[in-house]
């Protein structure tokens, strides 16, 4: 750092009068003094600092060392884990005193060659059967039944979809780029930023700063020398951005003229399964950003080439091809790119390293999609129990540490230009934002609104970052799942285009003023995806759970374009599915909202669902999206323990109903209390308001909710019992066949031996399992209502909790949130009990009662009286 430790700690005592005065928050001070002194000087110096309060204001001191304490020991296990895990702690070492950027590149690096790609080898361990103490099991046989998947998709301009939903246009003007910082070019390819050309660059965080200072580096590109070096194809692909670019940086450092291009490849992209990996709101979203970056690049003297895949005669058109023609035209000698890893792309990336390799070019592929390359993640030491939650992947991360995740990389000031530009096409040509056409030739614009919600820059990412950090931040601990408030970053497409890196976003978020773990662990929840992936390249379209593949699911085609089209009849669920349709995004409270909905109460298989978002959202990532999905279809490792029901989600995510009345504006004018079930209204309600149902606003799809339930828990019970073999008779656990990659973990071979597979062997394991299923199984009859550990939160057909809940809701939202959990809490160590014919559990005191009283300010009704409910 560059302060010494004096002046360290004298600017945390100044902050400190701030705090005495009230213009600073004593949880803003904490994550100051985290900043300033660093994790270990705080834990040590932080109470001495602090106690000159014990004395002139006693209240502040004991909400600081409160804070400290909270801080340093009831998290610490925690904070350990995901800093270990995320390699903050290697990130903090390096990042506050590394002034040389090029060891972080070349940890960065991935060596893309054939071998490095493939699993590396060691020689078989015994394969006849797993270790003892091991979870795994040999599989008897495997059910091989296939899903019929549809397409009929917005991907496909042509056959596009009209919504119904009309839209007046209002196109934002184009997005804000970087501006050139105006460092001069030096010799040398990388020389040390001057303070000089901060306010030319992007406004940042805090820590942003600090971190610029600390690594000290600012990128210029060389000077073009006579003899010029053979130009470097810098390769772009979802890494759409100057800054933190690992690639481009390692381009310049070869001080040849360098030539961004971008290949448009649908059919490398897509895979060998329906993986609808590019859709019309993807491809929408791709074209605006290429846009953006051409226009960073012009500024920093440089341009993007767009070229479509060829093939010559009959061979499929491939990267391949192009990036020889493209060798063979300007002589490049040299790929950079960043690694992508959906095993197909992968797969390709390493064909064309190798065929490329074979002509003397050389390739390089730099990791920084994820923050862990999923290809090295492994359970080694940790087992395999847990795998699919967060949790155990975590621990996986912690216990085989790969190299840390670095110090974000400065954008380049300049790029060398070639003499000799290759041919390119132009942008248009590549029919990313091609729009259907009606009849008389006037053009559907869908994507209009989508224009209008969002800034498709580099510079629109950093603007909702730094948006984020200052605001929805602090919210987002208690209130993410909030639907009508912007409490989450939305900076998901970003992510997956790469406008923002990984890293780049850990770094920031870890800067801000409060500790935001549980956005830091949705990255990790990212990589996850992308691991998961990696094992299971069918994830996409096949469930992973044998058994479920046989689920009897629904065909009802008027059901799926109601659930598409936001005319379901249930407000929560169509609001969301319009802003998603308009704006090609909603928050993740309302993807499980919709995504139950769709699984739990009209039985379409969960694969419609996740086509239709990689269809219709901007952000629509194969492997989050897959994984997503295959744990709300049941059939993914996980399970999500709960289903949304339509009604009673509202209460937590729009409890005043701003967010219906927002997207579905027909019902604005029913009360906060009936807005979420427009059923109950009277009808002079209903006339008053102008609902008219089945003009106005559609019917109910589907009434019956709870026996939906009940024979979805059924049907799962069936194919269960059907399937017996992949059911663990002993926990009641699905069991799934191992992929290779985790048989060789499992076994203790590390390196990749896949013997056990070719002796045709297959083991099988574990997985996390929905209690009411595990119920189901043992009590086969039993329906949804009579299952003890119903998933479905269940205020709805309580009275008395409907009464709570929304009297809270009326009062403080977290106080609801906190209600509800505790009531589920409750309900399942209740049931708990009775299932393990425990006596009944005392009766909750003080904090942890859930039903308020006169004491409980919450309890405060207006006008003046005290009540209790009860
Ligand atoms: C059925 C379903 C489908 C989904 N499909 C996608 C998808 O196609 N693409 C996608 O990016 N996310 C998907 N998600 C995950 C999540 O809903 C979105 O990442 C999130 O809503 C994006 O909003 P945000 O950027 O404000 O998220 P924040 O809450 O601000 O999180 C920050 C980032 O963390 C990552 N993240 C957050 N939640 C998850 C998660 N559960 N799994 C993996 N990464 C996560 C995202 O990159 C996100 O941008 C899906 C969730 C569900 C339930």
């Amino acid at each position: 750092m560059a302060l010494s430790a004096a002046g360290d700690q004298a600017e945390v005592r100044k902050m400190l009068r701030e705090v005495l005065v009230g213009r600073e928050d004593p949880e803003g001070f904490f994550a100051v003094c985290l900043s300033v002194l660093g994790h270990q000087e705080t834990r040590t110096q932080f109470l001495s600092i602090v106690k000159p309060l014990s004395t002139a204001n006693i209240h502040l001191h004991s909400v600081l060392t409160s804070i400290y304490r909270e801080y340093y020991s009831k998290t610490e296990d925690e904070e350990l884990e995901l800093a270990l895990t995320l390699s903050l702690l290697d990130m903090e070492d390096t990042g506050m005193s590394t002034t040389d950027q090029e060891p972080q590149l070349l940890q960065s690096e991935v060596r893309v060659s054939p071998s490095s790609f493939a699993q590396p080898k060691s020689a078989p361990k015994s394969t006849s059967s797993a270790p003892p103490g091991s979870r795994i099991k040999e599989c008897p046989t495997q059910i091989n039944q296939e899903t019929d998947p549809q397409k009929s998709l917005r991907s496909n301009s042509d056959n596009a979809q009209t919504h119904g939903t009309g839209q007046a246009l209002c196109v934002r003007g184009s997005s804000a780029s970087f501006s050139k910082p105006d460092a001069a070019s030096e010799g040398d390819q990388m020389v040390a930023e001057g303070d000089s050309n901060k306010s030319d660059k992007p406004k940042r965080s805090k820590n942003r700063r600090q971190r610029r200072k600390g690594t000290g580096q600012q990128l210029v590109s060389s000077p073009h020398s006579l003899l010029a070096p053979p130009p470097v194809l810098l390769w772009f692909r979802r890494d759409l951005r100057l800054c933190d670019n690992p690639a481009l940086v390692g381009s310049l450092e070869l001080g040849a003229p360098v030539i961004p291009v971008f290949i448009w490849s649908p059919e490398e992209e897509e895979g060998p399964g329906i993986t609808v990996a590019m859709g019309g709101a993807c491809k929408y979203w791709l074209h605006q950003a290429l846009s953006c970056l051409c226009t960073s690049l012009e500024r920093i003297g440089s341009h993007l080439v767009f070229l479509e895949a060829s093939g010559e005669g009959i061979e499929v058109r491939s990267s391949l091809h192009t990036l020889k023609q493209l060798v063979k035209e300007t002589g490049a000698r040299t790929i950079m790119a960043n690694a992508l890893y959906e095993p197909w792309l992968r797969e390709r990336d390493v064909g064309v390293v190798s065929a490329l390799q074979k002509e003397g070019v050389e390739c390089k592929m730099f990791h920084s999609y994820c923050l862990r390359d999923p290809y090295s993640v492994s359970t080694e030491g940790v087992g395999l129990r847990g795998i699919g939650s967060v949790s155990h992947f975590m621990s996986c991360c912690r216990q085989n540490p790969g190299p840390p995740v670095g110090v974000p990389l400065e954008p380049a000031a300049s790029l060398p230009t070639p003499a000799n530009w290759p041919r390119g096409i132009p942008l248009d040509s590549l029919g990313l934002a091609r729009m259907p056409r009606r009849k008389d030739g006037t053009v559907i614009d869908w994507a209009a609104n989508i224009r209008t919600s969002w800034d498709f820059s580099e510079a629109g990412a950093q603007a909702r970052l730094d948006a984020f950090l200052r605001d929805g931040v602090y919210r987002y601990e208690s209130e993410s799942g909030r639907a009508d408030a912007p409490n989450t970053s939305s900076l998901s497409p970003y992510l997956h285009f790469g406008q923002l890196s990984p890293r780049w976003l850990l770094w920031d978020a870890k800067g801000a003023r409060c500790r935001p773990l549980k956005f830091q662990r949705k990255l990790a929840w990212r990589d996850l995806a992308y691991w998961q992936l990696s094992l299971f390249p069918d994830l996409p379209w096949e469930s992973l759970r044998p058994p479920y593949k046989a689920l009897r699911w629904s065909a009802d085609r008027s059901h799926l374009k109601a659930w598409q089209q936001g005319k379901t009849g249930y407000p929560l669920v169509d609001a969301a599915m319009r802003q998603l349709w308009e704006t090609g995004w909603m928050n993740n409270y309302m993807r499980h909202v919709v995504a139950s909905f769709l699984i739990a109460y009209l039985y379409l298989p969960w694969q419609e669902g996740y086509r239709w978002f990689q269809d219709t959202l901007v952000d629509a990532d194969v492997a989050i999206d897959a994984m997503m999905w295959q744990n709300g279809g049941m059939s993914g490792l996980d399970h999500w323990n709960f289903v949304m029901h339509p009604v009673d989600a509202a209460m937590t995510c729009d409890p005043y109903g701003s967010y219906v009345r927002k997207w579905c504006p027909e019902l604005a004018d029913l009360p906060d209390e009936l807005i979420h079930k427009p059923w109950k209204c009277p009808a002079s309600m209903l006339r008053r308001a102008g609902v008219v149902f089945g003009q106005t606003y559609p019917e109910r799809i589907v009434t019956d909710l709870e026996e939906r339930r009940s024979r979805s828990l059924q049907d799962v019970a069936l194919v269960r019992k059907e399937f017996g073999q992949y059911v663990d008779e002993r926990s009641g656990c699905d069991l799934v066949p191992l992929p290779p990659r985790l048989v060789s973990e499992a076994l203790g071979s590390s390196h990749g031996d896949e013997a056990v597979v070719r002796e045709g062997k297959q083991f099988l394991l574990p997985l996390i399992t929905r209690m009411e299923f595990k119920h189901q199984l043992e009590n086969p009859d039993a329906d949804a209502a009579s299952n003890p550990y119903n998933a479905v939160l269940k205020g709805y057909v309580s009275r008395k909790r409907d009464e709570t809940v929304a009297f809270l809701n009326e009062r403080d939202f977290k106080a609801s949130v906190m209600c509800e959990g505790a009531q589920r809490r409750e309900r399942l160590e209740r049931d708990y009990r009775r299932m393990e014919g425990l006596p009944p559990a005392p009766s909750p005191r003080g904090r942890g009662r859930r039903t308020p009283t006169a004491k409980d300010r919450f309890s405060v009704v207006p006008g003046g009286s005290v009540t209790s409910v009860k």
